[in-house]
């Protein structure tokens, strides 16, 4: 997988609402209903990490969760940060 480049990055980001680049990674919170739906969700991300191979740095306090994406087998951004943000979309918005 290839490294993206800042323009790329800029570029891939107008098609994921309310993610953004910070420190090597793409970023998003989210905050959901209570702990049990927070989690419910990250088990259906986590299972889609794994169909995708690609997995994220993530912290979750009771009912906010943060989602951190980078390729650290590149050291960068590749187009698998940007897959998986987009199934993440996906999950959560329940489509
Ligand atoms: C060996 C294994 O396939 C790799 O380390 C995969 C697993 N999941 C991964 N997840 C993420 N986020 N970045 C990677 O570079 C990565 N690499």
């Amino acid at each position: 997988m290839k490294k993206l480049s800042a323009d790329q990055i800029e570029e891939s980001l107008k098609d994921i609402k309310g993610w953004a680049y910070n420190e090597g990674s793409i970023w998003k919170s989210f905050k959901f209903q209570d702990f049990k739906d927070t989690f419910s969700i990250m088990t259906r991300i986590a299972f889609e990490c794994e169909k995708q191979n690609h997995h994220p740095n993530w912290e979750n306090v009771y009912n906010n969760l943060t989602i951190k994406l980078n390729t650290h087998d590149v050291g960068g951004i590749t187009q698998n940060d940007f897959d998986l943000a987009k199934s993440i979309e996906k999950i959560v918005n329940n489509k």
